[in-house]
């Protein structure tokens, strides 16, 4: 019997690799010579960079960058495919956890750091790059990023912009004459958390400033700030990018990626199921086994469970999923292929204890399910 094992991480508690060990050791107890297969995923969200460097067997690479308020910290991004692929999630050097609550301003945070984590991944001749987008504590469009890369953005007396989403109100000529040249030669894909817009009441200050610190007068002025970054893109690149699905992504970075890069935007669990090569796993798989943090109703929208669902259905293998919770409209994911979800919580207790619980509580839950199974071969049939 084959079983491949495709979970994402549980959030806060353990990396997706874990979440799969937890899963192989409950099923290994009741079919110890099932030949089992782990791949962990993940959706291009947290956890992106961990579960494909822990399915390639792809190394972390540490840099020293620019935090959202200018400090230097150690970020990380992975390397894949012996050097080739770098993976980049842009809240690692960017992300809001970076910035303590009652610093969080976003007309000031920048996103320098992330073009400091692409510039390193160019220096070490990789020649694909995969961003993720999503968790910043930025709302500066990705300008700060692009600084790294070259791009200067100039205001009326032909000075640098401020920093963050201040300084692009000012920007009056943008000149992209020092932009890294090997971008143009690296395949860029770009995983978004969302599909926002850029401006407008569904936009990046709008939906995502709050929690990064803006209040009511400063999302006004940030979106505005956004509506002229958008405008001096087209001016100097004429390319639109203001209402493109997920340019709002990551406080604007959508946009900036969309308009300097020849980026592609594409959802993050089929990049991250591609490189990791998910279909050739499932291939003559008898089942296949996934999970997530929480599985709800939300999780058709693009979730891994989901994304690992349509490629084991494609290849005929019926899938199971394995949740921290499920909420109570969680059966929806039925209809989309998912035969059976399993809450892995025995009983009640706090969230903190469910987290540090993660690895028993999902172990004891495959084992569970294994059992059935095999009762199951058992049975006869009436
Ligand atoms: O970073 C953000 O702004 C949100 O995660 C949406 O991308």
């Amino acid at each position: 019997m084959k079983i491949v094992i495709a979970p994402d991480s549980f959030k806060e508690s353990l990396t997706a690799l874990e979440v799969a060990n937890a899963i192989e050791q409950g099923f290994k107890q009741v079919f110890p010579n099932a030949s089992y297969i782990k791949v962990p995923v993940a959706d291009g969200g947290e956890g992106t960079v961990q579960a494909m460097v822990d399915a390639t067997q792809g190394e972390l690479v540490s840099c020293q960058v620019h935090a959202p308020l200018g400090n230097i910290v150690t970020a990380q991004y992975g390397l894949l495919g012996g050097g080739e692929v770098a993976v980049i999630e842009m809240a690692a050097a960017s992300g809001l956890h970076l910035v303590p609550i009652e610093q969080r301003n976003p007309m000031q945070t920048c996103s320098f750091g992330t073009g400091e984590l692409i510039l390193d991944a160019l220096d070490r001749g990789v020649q694909k790059i995969i961003i993720g987008l999503g968790g910043s504590a930025t709302n500066d469009g990705g300008m700060g990023m692009l600084q790294a890369l070259g791009v200067d953005f100039l205001n009326d007396a032909g000075e640098p912009v401020a920093r963050g989403g201040q300084g692009l109100g000012e920007i009056q000529q943008t000149d992209v004459s020092a932009l890294d040249a090997r971008l143009a030669k690296v395949d860029i894909e770009v995983a978004c958390d969302v599909d926002n817009p850029l401006c407008g009441p569904l936009g990046a200050s709008a939906v995502f400033g709050p929690q990064k610190g803006a209040d009511a007068a400063m999302v006004t002025a940030l979106d505005a700030n956004l509506a002229h970054y958008a405008d001096s893109i087209k001016q100097a690149l004429g390319k639109d990018v203001a209402d493109i699905k997920g340019a709002g992504a990551a406080g604007g970075m959508g946009a900036g990626v969309l308009a300097f890069f020849n980026a592609k935007l594409r959802p993050g669990i089929d990049i991250v199921m591609e490189t990791v090569g998910l279909a050739e796993q499932v291939e003559g798989a008898d089942l296949v086994i996934t999970g997530e943090g929480r599985i709800d109703s939300q999780t058709i929208q693009g979730k891994t469970p989901m994304g690992v669902t349509r490629v084991a259905n494609l290849h005929g293998c019926p899938v199971i999923g394995i949740a921290g919770c499920v909420s109570e409209d969680y059966g929806v994911v039925h209809q989309h292929g998912l035969v059976a979800v399993f809450p892995a919580v025995p009983r009640a207790m706090s969230l903190a204890q469910a987290l540090a619980s993660g690895a028993l509580n999902i172990s004891n839950t495959s084992r569970n399910i294994a059992m059935t199974l095999k009762l199951g071969q058992q049975l006869k049939p009436s």
